[in-house]
């Protein structure tokens, strides 16, 4: 097999964030409405507050409002829900995001349950469940798995009809809404996890592999169907042999090449995707709120 293509989701993501920049200006201009994100950060994880950090940066960048909440370790969930009360009333802010992981003594469903469904630009509240679930078009869809849609129907040109998938993995953050959004996309979807009995003969099948399972290198490329396209969702740090660390996928990437007809790189692949998405979702939920057509992104 000659090389794969490696699918550049960092600049998929930068062409998508001039996208929205542009449609922000018209918002501005044609409607008054400046669309504003609220993220909240709990805690002190070194990678969230990395993460919120450029949420905020690329929201003003876009030409957006952005309102950060930076809450203590010891947070109560009574707290967090006071927080979450506040947005939800807030008419300035169009989006609401709770960077996960939440501290252990909060329960995270109840906190994502609080956020008004109109506002979830992460789309993990149940009524946007409930919609992408039933093939609607008007929920919020949760950002990484979008992402990798949005670089899937870039790379088979809009068209996934009749394509074997696999999603290894079944979180609800991104395997489950996979599963939904390659259904709707007309794939053939098969979702496997730690359960399934002969994994690697599953992703033989697959035209195309989503692997989302928080285990460095684990799919390897011998498991592949020559030619497949590979979404690699993992995004683990690993100690290098001579010392310092570095990030790896889920899938073993050298191995992948030698089977793969394209393939997304860990950094630079799947990860840029999450945090323009969150952008595009929140000009989506100002658009929804206000009555305005939602612009094709
Ligand atoms: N409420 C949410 N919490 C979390 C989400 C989410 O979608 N909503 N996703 C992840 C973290 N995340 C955004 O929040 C995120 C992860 C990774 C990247 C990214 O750009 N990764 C880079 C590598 C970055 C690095 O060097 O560490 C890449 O893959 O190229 C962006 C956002 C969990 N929490």
């Amino acid at each position: 097999m000659s090389e794969p293509k490696i699918i550049d989701g960092k600049a998929f993501a930068a062409g998508l964030r001039d996208r929205i920049a542009t449609e922000v200006a018209k918002l501005k201009e044609e409607n008054g409405i400046t669309p504003g994100l609220a993220v909240v950060l709990v805690g002190e994880d070194p990678a969230s507050q990395v993460y919120v950090r450029s949420k905020g940066k690329q929201t003003v960048e876009a030409g957006m409002q952005s309102f950060e909440y930076k809450m203590p370790e010891t947070t109560s969930q009574e707290e967090l829900l006071a927080k979450v009360e506040e947005l939800n009333n807030d008419p300035a802010v169009n989006g609401i995001l709770v960077q996960l992981p939440l501290p252990k003594q909060i329960d995270e469903q109840a906190v994502l349950a609080a956020i008004d469904p109109a506002k979830d630009v992460d789309g993990f509240h149940t009524t946007n469940v409930g919609l992408l679930g039933t093939g609607s078009d008007n929920g919020l869809v949760p950002c990484t798995p979008l992402g990798c849609i949005m670089l899937l129907r870039d790379h088979f040109d809009g068209n996934l009809s009749g394509k074997k998938a696999v999603v290894i993995g079944r979180s609800n953050i991104v395997g489950k809404p996979m599963f939904n959004l390659l259904l709707k996309e007309s794939c053939t979807v098969t979702v496997a996890h730690s359960r399934t009995q002969d994994l690697p003969g599953e992703v033989r099948q697959a035209d195309i592999v989503v692997a989302a399972v928080g285990r460095p290198e684990m799919v390897k490329g011998d498991w592949l169907k020559d030619g497949a396209v590979v979404i690699d969702v993992g995004i683990n740090r690993i100690d290098k042999p001579e010392g310092g660390t570095r990030l790896v996928g889920d899938v073993d990437f050298a191995s992948a090449c030698e089977r793969a007809s394209a393939i997304t790189p860990v950094p630079g692949g799947v990860g840029p995707m999450t945090i323009a998405v969150l952008l595009a979702n929140t000009v989506t939920a100002a658009c929804q709120q206000n009555g305005i057509a939602v612009p094709k992104l």
